[in-house]
């Protein structure tokens, strides 16, 4: 999917939510641990009831990987089942991938080419030649970690390197690599206070932000200081929407708790 398309779908539906697929087996609904396989079975009810709320949805590979092969199948079938059934609806793999240059490239292989998501996550760490094959993939996204939701993100994203601090190195210099307009980067809801900062380096790029929701960030605040004149914003919720309720009644409990977030999302476009 292109960025203009993904503009397109957030002015249509009027939200920029994205809805987080993070499938906890003891998390979900008991009833449907009798089914063949249950996080698909999770996924696609929570995927029905909720589509016309969001733009995005994003598995957290995670998730899927720690029930092996079956948690991949699980995946697979998630993904397959979003670009067959609503083709509209950007997707990112959240992976948080980058290595050597020839693996990076086989790391994009498996998340654009061969199960077909629209993003995926990578890790600023290993620099330039880590990200530049990811960012080779037309119309697909790479979306790399800048300033990250969790406490951690004080232990070296904000510390001063060279005399600025270092999430924001990261910001300048990837903007110099080939493909730069592929990017787009993770800034979390619970730092709200610095995107006033961060959008003058990248005042247009889209910003991936988790942190709302069960981590405490604010819908408002994010608004007010990251959107541009195109949103620029996809606003992650994962356990906040998918676990509203853990009874048969989870996928309508999903509906309404992505349905808040949406309306005072279209509050704000409007
Ligand atoms: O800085 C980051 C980067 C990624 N995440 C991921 O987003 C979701 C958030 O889930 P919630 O349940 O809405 O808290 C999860 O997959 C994280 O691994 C993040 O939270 N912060």
């Amino acid at each position: 999917m292109t960025t203009k398309q993904l503009i397109e779908q957030i002015q249509k539906k009027k939200t920029f939510l994205c809805i987080g697929l993070d499938v906890d087996l003891n998390k979900i609904p008991q009833h449907l641990l009798k089914e063949e396989d249950p996080i698909f079975a999770f996924n696609k009810a929570i995927i029905d009831a909720t589509h016309h709320l969001c733009v995005a949805y994003k598995p957290n590979t995670a998730f899927y990987e720690a029930y092996g092969i079956k948690g991949w199948k699980s995946l697979e079938k998630t993904i397959k089942y979003l670009n067959e059934k609503y083709p509209e609806i950007f997707t990112i793999a959240d992976a948080k991938r980058g290595d050597i240059g020839n693996t990076s490239t086989m790391y994009a292989k498996a998340f654009f080419e061969d199960l077909a998501f629209d993003s995926v996550t990578v890790a600023p760490y290993m620099g330039k030649d880590s990200v530049e094959p990811f960012l080779a993939f037309k119309d697909k996204h790479t979306i790399m970690l800048a300033l990250t939701s969790n406490a951690g993100a004080f232990d070296f994203q904000t510390k001063t390197v060279d005399g600025k601090e270092l999430y924001k190195q990261v910001l300048e210099t990837s903007k110099t690599w080939t493909n730069a307009e592929n990017l787009m980067y993770v800034v979390g809801a619970t730092k709200a206070e610095y995107f006033a900062d961060i959008r003058k380096i990248i005042p247009n790029s889209f910003l991936l932000v988790p942190g709302v929701g069960a981590q405490g960030g604010n819908l408002q605040d994010v608004c007010k200081y990251g959107m541009t004149d195109n949103v620029g914003l996809l606003i992650n919720s994962s356990r906040g929407i998918i676990y509203a309720s853990q009874n048969e009644d989870f996928a309508e409990a999903a509906a309404k708790s992505a349905e808040i977030l949406q309306q005072e999302m279209k509050a704000i476009l409007e």
